[in-house]
């Protein structure tokens, strides 16, 4: 297990600033997933972990050692990448028993039929032997130590690697988006797998990936990163839930959040002819930003079944329908607010929920109701406001 610490780190490569001063700690046996757009420099920040990349500025530590001067051998890291990096004429239990070999075994050990010139080296060599036999097992690739990576599927490859990363008995572990490779449905599996192996390791997991569902899914707590920033640092839920900026709220989610712009008046929050009664005590005239979540949108029309009662006070849109995606077990209706036809909005309801009917028909007329307490309010430049404070100033202006 180990305590990583990140503090101010910089890297250019040439006169692109790739991450732009990143502090960040992720606690003993923790997942964090990195996530982030293609190219915001996820990779480059877990190569500098790794040591295979020197930051311009700012320190790593681990469990309080200052690790930015070592070399990637002596921090006691290990990574898996994305393509696996196996070498492709050993078999799996030489891939696997690589990073023992280099650490432990002598320069002239390690060369072609050395085994026989070296028999003292026998007892450290079955040893060896028995660590990877124990690591297969625990990944269920066992039985297949004497194939080569040639003669293995997409999944059976990618736990060979995290075999060969976890052999050395890291106290991090690193991971570059390892999943990329593999098709969708090898890829729930291997997920399951991993979040297993975190579990039954303990091992402290700081995980790469573009997927957002990936990230949400396994981790404990996930970095958003965006252009060399970190954006946001929480519980998957939080992200979710209570997103600090707008670019987070559309990071997180899918269908996009909708964002509706809107103008405060003493009674409210006016979307066009719509006023949401949304009276936090902001001046009259503040352009701000009302955030809503697809899945919180329920719909009404005549000839659909009827809503639950609310259980608290609800925001009431119309809507103008353009068009419907069935997925089987939900549906995702895209439309427009009526009256305002640049203002897209989505929604995304269980079709059990709908009429029953086998293929869906909507109303080009929707009425959307959504509670309250799940619109999320942005100032004009995509900072969230605190519902706390905006609580506060409510009550000195009554
Ligand atoms: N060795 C390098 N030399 C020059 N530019 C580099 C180097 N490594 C990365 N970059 C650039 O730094 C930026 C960030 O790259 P990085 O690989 O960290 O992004 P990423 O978030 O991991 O992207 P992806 O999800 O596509 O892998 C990119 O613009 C990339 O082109």
């Amino acid at each position: 297990m180990a305590r990583l610490t990140l503090s101010d780190i910089h890297k250019s490569f040439g006169s692109t600033e790739v991450l732009k001063g990143i502090s960040l700690d992720v606690a003993n046996g923790e997942f964090l997933s990195l996530v982030g757009s293609s190219g915001c420099g996820k990779s480059t920040l877990l190569r500098i972990i790794s040591g295979l990349e020197t930051p311009d500025r700012g320190t790593i530590e681990i469990d309080g050692k200052a690790m930015t001067a070592l070399a990637p051998k002596a921090r006691g890291v290990a990574m898996v990448f994305q393509d696996y990096a196996l070498y492709p004429h050993m078999t799996v239990a030489q891939n696997m028993a690589m990073p023992l070999i280099m650490a432990r075994l002598p320069f002239h050990a390690r060369l072609p039929g050395m085994k026989w010139l070296t028999p003292h080296l026998a007892p450290l060599r079955a040893e060896m032997a028995g660590q990877v036999e124990q690591v297969a097992q625990q990944l269920h690739i066992d039985h297949l130590l004497e194939r080569r990576p040639a003669q293995l599927s997409g999944g059976q490859r990618q736990r060979v690697a995290l075999g060969r990363a976890l052999v050395r008995n890291p106290t991090l572990f690193l991971m570059d988006e390892p999943l990329s490779n593999l098709d969708a449905k090898l890829r729930v599996k291997v997920r399951t797998e991993i979040v297993d192996l975190h579990r039954a390791s303990g091992l402290t997991f700081v995980y790469v990936t573009h997927d957002q569902v990936e990230a949400m899914t396994m981790s404990d707590r996930v970095a958003l990163l965006q252009a060399g920033t970190l954006l946001q640092v929480a519980p998957p839920a939080t992200l979710y839930a209570e997103p600090q900026s707008i670019d987070v709220a559309k990071f997180i989610g899918s269908p996009e959040i909708n964002l509706l712009p809107v103008c405060a008046e003493p009674e409210g929050l006016r979307l066009g002819a719509t006023l949401l009664p949304l009276s936090h005590g902001f001046k009259p005239g503040t352009d701000l930003i009302v955030g809503l979540r697809p899945e919180a949108l329920r719909l009404s029309a005549p000839g659909l079944a009827q809503l639950r009662p609310a259980e608290g006070p609800e925001l009431q849109l119309d809507m103008v329908q353009a068009s419907i995606e069935d997925l089987g077990s939900e549906i995702v209706v895209h439309g427009a607010v009526a009256a305002l036809p640049d203002i897209a909005l989505r929604i995304r309801a269980q079709k059990s929920l709908q009429s029953g009917v086998h293929k869906i028909a909507l109303p080009e007329r929707l009425s959307l109701h959504a509670p309250m307490a799940t619109a999320v309010i942005f100032d004009i430049n995509g900072k969230r406001l605190d519902p706390q404070s905006v609580a506060r100033r409510q009550e000195a202006l009554a």
